[in-house]
């Protein structure tokens, strides 16, 4: 079963529902997002329509500039669009409260930065058992599953260093975990192996690409490397504000 939605259009139907389908992983309709710039406003993301069924991984492909962040912000929930819906697994956000939509991005999504940002002062155990125990999990269940997945990602002898103590790769194997530690069904990345060397991001991006068809989340990674983008099963780019399928 071809499980894509037509990436270009609005999904059929109701939005962010394939038919009798589950609903899809993630869908903006019409999404509009403007900023103030100088005595004017820049509409950065112009009536964008895009989707992401379960289980598929996506490289998002774009200038700098051109509204990455911007479209991860707006799908992750951290931001509000100016017009248009974010369906996340066939809800609609848009008119949720705030309580709301921080209770459905702690439950089903799972952020990768550029920056680690982990927290200092915890080893990498707590660093990964800490969104567990924040969504109700005892210490002992939570510390035993984020070595699991600490231990999947290479880092079994690695479990109780402070991020200074890891190497960047490490610390950014270690903010894998952490996004992935609550089994989200969509998982969003902002350049995760941007700041590392050319050897360790290809090692990273091995080892996040494994985890996502491992656990069958539905990613979106915005990346500058086309090779990586290359291992995802689709790739899209922005222009003028839309979201538009690559070959
Ligand atoms: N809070 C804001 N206020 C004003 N302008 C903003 C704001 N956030 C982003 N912008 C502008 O929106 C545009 C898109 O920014 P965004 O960070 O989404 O781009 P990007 O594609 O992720 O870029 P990069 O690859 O350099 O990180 C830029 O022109 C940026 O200056």
């Amino acid at each position: 079963m071809d499980q894509r939605a037509n990436p270009n259009g609005r999904p059929e139907g109701q939005p962010g529902r394939q038919g009798g389908r589950p609903p899809l992983a993630l869908a903006l309709t019409g999404v509009v997002r403007r900023y103030p710039q100088g005595a004017g406003t820049i509409d950065v993301l112009r009536g964008a329509d895009f989707a992401i069924s379960h289980g598929q991984s996506v490289a998002l492909v774009a200038p700098s500039g051109s509204g990455k962040s911007t479209l991860l912000h707006i799908a992750g929930l951290l931001e509000h669009s100016d017009a248009g819906e974010v369906f996340i697994d066939g809800t609609p956000t848009a008119r949720l409260p705030d309580a709301e939509r921080t209770r459905i991005r702690r439950l089903s999504i799972g952020f990768i930065y550029q920056f680690h940002h982990l927290l200092p002062e915890f080893t990498a155990l707590e660093n990964v058992a800490m969104p567990q125990m924040i969504r109700g999990l005892s210490r002992k269940e939570a510390e035993a599953r984020s070595k699991e997945m600490l231990s999947y990602l290479g880092l079994g002898a690695r479990l109780v260093h402070r991020p200074s103590e890891l190497s960047g790769g490490e610390q950014q194997r270690v903010a894998i975990a952490r996004a992935l530690a609550n089994a989200p069904r969509l998982l969003l990345a902002d350049e995760p192996t941007g700041n590392l060397d050319p050897k360790t991001s290809d090692h990273v991006f091995g080892a996040l690409t494994e985890l996502v068809r491992a656990t069958g989340v539905a990613a979106l990674i915005a990346t500058h490397n086309l090779e990586l983008a290359s291992r995802m099963d689709r790739r899209v780019t922005l222009r003028e504000g839309k979201v538009v399928e690559l070959a």
